[in-house]
């Protein structure tokens, strides 16, 4: 992006020395300005490649290919939806490993909210890759692809005002810490389902464990693929011993959090 504006401007400005030239020959200034084209327009294609390099890499979409583009405000912003919803918009992010209690967290959370009268909605990983994220395999890119879009789309409901609850395995502490650094200190709260993988394998509700210890599912988390725990969540819900708290236990445990935080009124 920074590449591609400072080769815009010197674009510009070549143009502009054109006027330099006035006292040269015709054809020796034709020479140079097509020189000076051929190298700009190669550059330029230098600086896309690496552009759509960076985008498909593990780095995540860390630059923005719209160019000239201007932010509009409208007069009724983020506060305003808060004080009609009496709530905080915020981004509950729950992440770990498959068959740790992701989903259900989730769903015994947005029940509490609502019947305390608070807004939310749920963003589970498993249903964004049957619409927006179908496009998108389970290779470090396209993970990371994942989380970005989940990220950008739970802004967008915190700016709408809503507690919205993304459950997603999230495996890589960077893109994690890429949708904390998109929403103002204190919006992102990480609850981190710290389940130890014997459990969870054990659980297998869909049978995926099975079929990854069998090779027919390759690079499944926890089995042959990584899962970065997180050094610094906000919450973290761990068994007591051998035991796990029922889903409305720790469900109450971020409830508690979120009004402690003062998110539950404007
Ligand atoms: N290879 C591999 N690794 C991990 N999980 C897999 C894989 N293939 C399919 N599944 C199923 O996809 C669900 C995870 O999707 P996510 O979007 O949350 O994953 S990620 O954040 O992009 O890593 C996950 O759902 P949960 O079990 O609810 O976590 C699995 O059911
Ligand atoms: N607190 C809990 N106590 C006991 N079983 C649980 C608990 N939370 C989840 N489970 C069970 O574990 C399995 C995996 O839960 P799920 O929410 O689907 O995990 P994830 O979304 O992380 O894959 C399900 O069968 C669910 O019923």
């Amino acid at each position: 992006m920074i590449i591609n504006y400072s080769l815009r401007i010197d674009f510009v400005r070549a143009k502009s020395t054109k006027v330099g030239f006035a006292n040269f020959p015709l054809s020796c200034r034709q020479n140079v300005t097509s020189a000076w084209s051929k190298f700009l327009s190669a550059k330029w294609k230098e600086a896309s490649l690496k552009t759509s390099t960076e985008i498909n890499s593990n780095e995540g979409s860390v630059c923005n290919k719209s160019m000239n583009i201007v932010w509009h405000k409208c007069s009724v912003e983020k506060i305003d939806r808060q004080e009609l919803l009496q709530q905080r918009g915020c981004v509950i992010w729950i992440t770990g490993l498959s068959g740790s209690g992701k989903s259900t967290l989730a769903c015994a959370l947005t029940r509490a909210l609502h019947s305390r009268g608070k807004l939310t909605y749920v963003l589970d990983g498993d249903n964004i890759r049957h619409g927006l994220n179908s496009d998108l395999t389970f290779k470090p890119q396209d993970r990371a692809e994942n989380i970005r879009r989940i990220g950008e789309v739970a802004k967008v409901f915190s700016d709408a005002g809503v507690i919205c609850i993304a459950s997603v395995i999230s495996p890589y502490r960077k893109d994690r810490d890429a949708c904390r650094s998109i929403l103002p200190d204190g919006d992102f709260i990480e609850v981190f389902m710290d389940m130890p993988l014997h459990v969870c394998e054990a659980r297998d509700p869909k049978g995926l464990y099975k079929l990854a210890r069998a090779g027919k599912i390759e690079g499944f988390t926890g089995v042959d693929d990584p899962y970065e725990a997180p050094l610094n969540s906000e919450i973290v819900i761990q068994m007591e011993g051998e035991v796990c708290s029922s889903p409305e236990v720790m469900a109450e445990k971020v409830v508690c959090y979120l009004d402690a935080k003062g998110y539950l009124q404007a």
